[in-house]
């Protein structure tokens, strides 16, 4: 087992956010995170990357509690792309992906040839090669995605947190970047909205409701009408990919707003 959630929960101001949640992701495997909005996806990774500390419970990496790491440490093994990244700077593209290396370096210090070329392969992956001399700024939000999403693959790391990696993508990058995940070898835990892009990219789905955990299991054990109709309040139709065999769901609205 490479991660686990051992009986996290997050309590901010008399409120909790997580409540025990208990979760394992296997070693290569994709663990895709659902849920409607608010049910504590986001919380529950950013315990992962450590930008929050759980009220109870731990993260495990191996077994070892990530809080017992330093944060360069913990670092080395995970990487993150969180949601909505701001920067008011404007680096070159080459060199947001380079800051991938740093937690590498005791005190910094100039790129290896080594770290060059794992930049240029995580750039190349990720289909940004030709925007290396651009400053972040002037980029389309796909294209600023895509460059994070390089930082933390140039980081080496063994577990990858992504959370709504594919918000800003067009539907290639979206499908490109997650099957990259699905094969790249590496752990990884992906808040997903998109059940569809879910279903086609994760090896199990985990869905999480008001900050519990209800369900988790491969995508066609798991996205049954009912439990979709329960959790997103949507009235699903589930049909067979005709040529990836994996359950996609056609929606229509429940309730008297329903035509
Ligand atoms: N610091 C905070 N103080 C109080 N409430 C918070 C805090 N941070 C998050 N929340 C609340 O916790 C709940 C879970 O938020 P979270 O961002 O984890 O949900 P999510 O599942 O990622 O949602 P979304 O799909 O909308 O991104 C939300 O209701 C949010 O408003």
């Amino acid at each position: 087992m490479a991660l686990a959630l051992d009986g996290v929960s997050v309590e901010v101001t008399g409120a909790t956010l997580v409540r025990e949640l208990s979760l394992t992701v296997e070693s290569g495997e994709v663990l895709g995170l659902v849920g409607p909005n608010g049910s504590g996806k986001s919380t529950a990774l950013r315990c992962v990357y450590r930008a929050l500390r759980p009220t109870t419970g731990a993260v495990l990496l191996d077994g070892t509690d990530l809080t017992a790491l330093s944060l360069r440490d913990s670092a080395r093994s995970v990487a993150a792309v969180a949601q909505d990244n701001h920067t008011e700077l404007d680096f070159t593209v080459a060199e947001v992906v380079a800051l991938g290396r740093f937690p590498h370096h005791q005190g910094g210090g100039a790129l290896s040839e080594h770290d060059r070329l794992l930049c240029q392969e995580a750039m190349r992956r990720t289909d940004i090669t030709h925007l290396a001399d651009r400053g972040v700024l002037s980029l389309s939000g796909g294209e600023r995605q895509r460059v994070l999403i390089a930082r933390a693959l140039a980081q080496q790391p063994r577990v990858l947190v992504l959370d709504e990696p594919t918000n800003h993508l067009d539907v290639r990058h979206q499908l490109e970047l997650l099957s990259f995940v699905r094969h790249c070898g590496l752990t990884a835990l992906v808040a997903l909205h998109d059940l569809n892009l879910a279903a086609a990219t994760c090896d199990r789905l985990a869905v999480l409701c008001g900050g519990t955990l209800v369900a988790i299991g491969p995508p066609a054990d798991v996205l049954t009408p009912e439990l979709v109709q329960r959790v997103f309040g949507v009235r699903p139709t589930v049909v067979t990919h005709p040529h990836t065999g994996v359950p996609q769901l056609l929606y229509t609205l429940t309730g008297e707003n329903n035509p």
